[in-house]
């Protein structure tokens, strides 16, 4: 049976997962875009993937879906659910695919039964309009049940990797913990490898604590060896990588520094939980 799916937002993700599900003749793939573009091409870790999937630029033109995706920046949230009135049929299920803790509160217009929140660990990078860099095969995690096996049945003929957890709480959590110490990028406008710098190690591994105490707050199965661990992580990875919230302040767009940050500080005021370095992030990355 053919699957159609509306990707919302055609940038780093939305772009390789529109390339990778697009290559699959049995999906009826549409990409609602903001920026035009004539060709999609993504260097994968396979090969390059080139297209010309159905674009669309205005809500007013799409139609009810199987599945929307939405791949804009958490901060975007409001105008990708411009589109959901129109793709939105009485079957349709919504994965969102973004970074962050809260992809549900993102949509409350949406049936949370509806909805599937996915972890998304796939470096890319855009290069420009429908052209992105996929850094690393990655994968995509989502809550075990039928919706989560749903959508993982999508990339059943791609190298992504998909699992499903029981836990997809914690999961996010440590994904947070990731994310949370990044904002050093942003901040120093410096990729991965500034993690060399011991004082910065540091502040890095101060973050992943509040991060980790916040998240065990908020039910999260979290140890604080996990600092150490994302730590050693950044130190593992390629020093050159750039995350994509250093790609937003180097593109001169807004960040997800609450998403990221803020939101281990908003959560942990409501358990009296500080977190004093998270919040002093959220707030610089806002204000620059
Ligand atoms: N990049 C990465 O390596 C990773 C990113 N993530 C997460 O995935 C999510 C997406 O990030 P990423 O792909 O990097 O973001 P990008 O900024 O590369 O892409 C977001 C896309 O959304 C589009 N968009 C914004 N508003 C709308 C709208 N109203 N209608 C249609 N399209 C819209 C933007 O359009 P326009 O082209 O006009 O800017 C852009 O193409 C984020 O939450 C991020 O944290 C997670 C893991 C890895
Ligand atoms: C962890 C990383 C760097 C890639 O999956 C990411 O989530 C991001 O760039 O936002």
């Amino acid at each position: 049976m053919t699957n159609t799916v509306a990707i919302i937002g055609t940038g780093a993700v939305g772009a390789t997962i529109g390339a990778w599900l697009t290559a699959d003749q049995a999906l009826q793939v549409t990409l609602c875009a903001r920026t035009p573009f004539e060709r999609l091409r993504v260097e994968t870790p396979a090969g390059v993937l080139e297209s010309t999937p159905r674009l669309l630029l205005e809500p007013e033109a799409a139609a009810p879906v199987d599945w929307v995706i939405v791949a804009t920046k958490t901060y975007d949230a409001g105008g990708a659910s411009r589109w959901l009135d129109r793709l939105l049929g009485p079957c349709t299920r919504l994965a969102v695919l973004q970074n962050g803790v809260e992809h549900l509160a993102r949509f409350p217009e949406v049936e949370p039964a509806s909805v599937v929140p996915v972890i998304v660990d796939i470096p890319a990078e855009r290069t420009a309009p429908g052209q992105v860099v996929q850094r690393r095969t990655g994968s995509l995690t989502m809550p075990a049940g039928a919706n989560g096996e749903a959508f993982a049945r999508l990339f059943a003929h791609t190298p992504i990797e998909t699992s499903l957890t029981d836990d997809w709480l914690t999961a996010a959590w440590r994904k947070l913990a990731v994310n949370c110490a990044g904002a050093v990028s942003a901040l120093t406008l410096k990729p991965a490898g500034i993690v060399a710098d011991q004082e910065v190690a540091a502040l890095m591994r101060a973050m992943v604590l509040e991060c980790v105490a916040v998240g065990r707050a908020q039910g999260a199965r979290l140890d604080d060896g996990l600092a150490d661990e994302v730590v050693e992580g950044y130190r593992q990875g390629p020093p050159d990588s750039i995350n994509s919230i250093l790609a937003d302040r180097l593109a001169g767009r807004a960040t997800e520094a609450d998403a990221r940050n803020g939101v281990i500080a908003r959560l942990g005021r409501r358990h009296a939980i500080p977190a004093p370095l998270n919040h002093m992030a959220d707030v610089l990355l806002r204000a620059s």
